[in-house]
């Protein structure tokens, strides 16, 4: 049997993202659900602090080693928010749509120029739960935030982020060309890199 990790989110948008390029590897990289490994309170004040703490915590549930995702959008013109609150900026049970809505009307009437942002991505992965090194990987994603939603694709605050370099929003991306952009593309490509070193592959 293949030896097998733990992809630390609940969200399916991420695993969809992630999977492809993780199982590259000999390892099946399943998603926490496969284990039952239920949601983790994300306490810390930075990516970094959060996806330590979601990789821990499914590393301690299923004793595998485990990678996390921790990301989010800054909005320049909102001093940086939504920033790490971005999947609970409209509430505790907010829906990427509740989400957007408040987004969109925060950025009501601001101009064009204002409307600059970024996506973090800040990806971790721990050999155990108790690892004192975990392997720490970062990518970020410059666009402006729209003021309609375009695109099926993606999930969160796609449809409102607009890729200048492709003349559409994230949302229109497909799956390839978005993770050729993109933060969580762009640390999934360093982590990969390091993750090779470590296994000696
Ligand atoms: O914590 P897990 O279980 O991984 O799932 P989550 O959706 O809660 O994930 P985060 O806590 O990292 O919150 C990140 C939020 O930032 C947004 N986001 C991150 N990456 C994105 C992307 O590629 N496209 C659109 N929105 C994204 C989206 O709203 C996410 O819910
Ligand atoms: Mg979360």
């Amino acid at each position: 049997m293949n030896k097998q990790w733990v992809l630390a989110t609940g969200n399916k948008g991420k695993v969809k993202e992630m999977s492809e390029l993780l199982n590259s590897f000999s390892i099946d990289v399943l998603p926490q659900s496969h284990f039952d490994v239920s949601e983790v309170a994300e306490t810390g004040t930075t990516f970094v602090e959060n996806a330590i703490i979601k990789a821990r915590h499914a590393a301690k549930v299923t004793g595998l080693p485990a990678i996390a995702d921790d990301s989010g959008l800054e909005v320049d013109f909102l001093s940086g928010q939504p920033g790490i609150y971005s999947s609970r900026f409209a509430g505790e049970n907010a829906t990427d749509q509740d989400n957007i809505d408040l987004l969109l009307s925060r950025l009501k009437g601001v101009g064009e120029a204002q409307r600059n942002a970024r996506f973090q991505c800040v990806l971790v992965y721990m050999r155990h739960e108790l690892d004192p090194t975990p392997i720490i990987c970062q990518g970020t994603w410059e666009g402006t935030i729209t003021d309609k939603e375009n695109g099926e694709n993606g999930f969160g605050y796609d449809p409102i982020f607009w890729v200048e370099s492709d003349q559409c929003s994230s949302a229109q991306l497909t799956k390839q060309r978005k993770s050729e952009l993109s933060h969580r593309g762009k640390a999934l490509t360093l982590l990969v890199e390091k993750l090779k070193v470590q296994l000696g592959q």
